[in-house]
């Protein structure tokens, strides 16, 4: 794993919460994306080489809704880039993590994801990050 991709927070309001951030960080929000298969609507802002990706639900079941009514707001995810997703997947197993997808899935922010089981993780949702190549 190459560095911290960016840190996920669920929040109940994304347009109030992306007020906040921006009050905090100094930045608006430099991209914002629904993503339909994970049932949210995020928004990405960078502090220094750093982001933070909000998260709100679009729905009442997805995995956020589900967070949000069991632990509240607050940190939901860290996200670890890596160059080959496939093989890091292959590699998490061999070592005894539960990954959760065995193949990886479209996310935001033009990345193919994949997630880890916080059970595994002393409590932390892990999710694994690979920029898709721009076509040429
Ligand atoms: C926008 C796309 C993408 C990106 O590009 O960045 C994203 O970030 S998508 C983010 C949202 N998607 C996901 O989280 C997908 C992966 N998550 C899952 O598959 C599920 O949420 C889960 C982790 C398998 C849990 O699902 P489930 O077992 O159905 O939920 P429960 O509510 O019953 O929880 C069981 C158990 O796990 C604890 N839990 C749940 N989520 C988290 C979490 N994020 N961090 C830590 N712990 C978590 C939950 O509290 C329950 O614990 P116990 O009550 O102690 O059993
Ligand atoms: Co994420």
């Amino acid at each position: 794993m190459k560095k911290i991709e960016h840190i996920g927070i669920a929040v109940k309001d994304l347009e109030a919460s992306n007020a906040l951030y921006e009050k905090l960080l100094g930045v608006a929000p430099y991209k914002e994306e629904e993503v339909v298969s994970e049932g949210v609507k995020t928004s990405f802002f960078k502090s220094g080489p750093n982001k933070i990706e909000l998260l709100e639900s679009t729905g009442t079941d997805g995995p956020i809704a589900k967070f949000l009514e069991k632990k509240g707001e607050g940190v939901h995810h860290i996200a670890f880039e890596v160059d080959d997703i496939v093989a890091e997947i292959t590699r998490l197993k061999k070592e005894g993590f539960v990954v959760l997808n065995e193949t990886p899935k479209r996310g935001a922010d033009n990345k193919l994801v994949a997630f880890v089981h916080p059970k595994g993780t002393h409590g932390v949702l892990v999710e694994l990050c690979q920029e898709i190549a721009e076509e040429v």
